[in-house]
């Protein structure tokens, strides 16, 4: 049974000298994960301690809790359709509508203007004392967590101190996005699939889910001839579940990938995810890396297939700006149909 690969991130915690060769284990493990997988467990119990999103767990199950009209004053269509609340099957995957619940948040923006897409305020609960203070403190951590992975990766894809600042440039202020979702136990002849199967949009997916075993399935294609196979990627303690998105298929042309998952919960308990989408700028034009075509010319046996640059801002409207003129929620962030 294959397993995602578990990386510690701890050697990039510190600038200590006696870490180097950590640090360069660290980088390889992620580049060799991105290569294979696109998806791996990230140790990150040296950066916070794991009673932090357990908290956020139960907060947001306090907020699930609430009447269903107190949710609904959060509805996403008093803002860009986009920042607020979705209530259950509200959000669509692969036509299909999913079986879940959310709230979702983005960078806030200068100048808010609910008329235009994506440009409006984040709606945060009231009811529940502590839920603003305490994500907001998460949502800081993720980003600088994104810039500490982002650096290691680099350094696994042999890029330049200069590479690197220029890639820096380009997520250093990242369009981040954090969902707060709620998966209910489901009716005996539904068929399970909670989130259909989809793949990221933007750089980089830390994913905090409760201890529900079973949920998230991850879809493994080796570019056999067989059809693939869907692996669970359970929690494990002290570690958050990472993701790439598509952004890093462009970086590196393709030479990481970008992975479909979907959630199946056939629980009958009330499983609460919190994933975090660390994203380019909303101005970072994505193109292929130079680290990724030495590489390609080193070796023969990589593709040489190029992709198109393109702007992250005008991508992300390109998916999510389409729900803002039709004035709905279906297929909101992360959830558009791959397949
Ligand atoms: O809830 C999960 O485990 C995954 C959710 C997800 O893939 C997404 O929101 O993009
Ligand atoms: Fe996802």
């Amino acid at each position: 049974m294959t397993t995602l690969p578990i990386i510690d991130i701890a050697p990039f915690l510190n600038r200590d000298l006696a870490d180097e060769s950590n640090r360069a284990a660290t980088s390889a493990a992620l580049h060799k994960a991105c290569v294979e997988y696109g998806f791996f467990y990230l140790r990150i119990e040296a950066f916070v301690d794991s009673s932090e999103p357990q908290e956020l767990a139960q907060l947001a199950r306090a907020f699930f809790d609430l009447p269903q009209e107190n949710k609904d004053k959060l509805a996403l269509k008093n803002q860009d359709y986009a920042r607020g609340y979705a209530k259950l099957k509200e959000n669509v995957t692969n036509g299909k509508a999913d079986a879940h619940e959310g709230l979702d948040f983005y960078r806030p923006v200068l100048n808010p203007n609910k008329k235009k897409a994506l440009w409006g305020e984040n709606q945060w609960p009231t009811e529940i004392p502590q839920f603003r203070k305490k994500f907001e403190i998460w949502i800081n951590k993720m980003k600088e967590l994104g810039m500490i992975v982002m650096e290691a990766m680099s350094q696994g894809l042999g890029m330049t101190q200069d590479e690197w600042e220029e890639l820096r440039a380009q997520v250093d202020d990242s369009f981040w996005v954090m969902r707060v979702i709620g998966y209910p136990s489901l009716p005996k002849d539904h068929d399970g699939i909670s989130c259909g199967a989809h793949k990221d949009y933007g750089c980089l997916t830390f994913l905090y889910a409760d201890p529900t075993p079973n949920a998230l399935q991850v879809f493994l294609d080796r570019g056999g001839s067989e059809k693939g196979t869907w692996i669970n990627a359970d929690p494990i303690p002290g570690c958050i579940v990472c993701n790439i998105g598509e952004m890093w298929e462009i970086w590196t042309n393709g030479l990481y990938r970008s992975t479909l998952h979907r959630v199946v919960h056939r629980g009958t308990n009330y499983r609460v995810s919190i994933p975090f989408f660390f994203e380019p700028n909303f101005d970072a034009l994505v193109k292929p890396l130079p680290a990724v075509k030495r590489r390609v010319e080193a070796e023969e046996s990589l593709s040489k297939r190029v992709r198109r640059p393109v702007k992250y801002g005008e991508f992300l409207m390109s998916k999510v700006g389409n729900n803002f003129e039709k004035g709905d929620a279906s297929g909101r962030y992360g959830t558009i149909s791959k397949l």
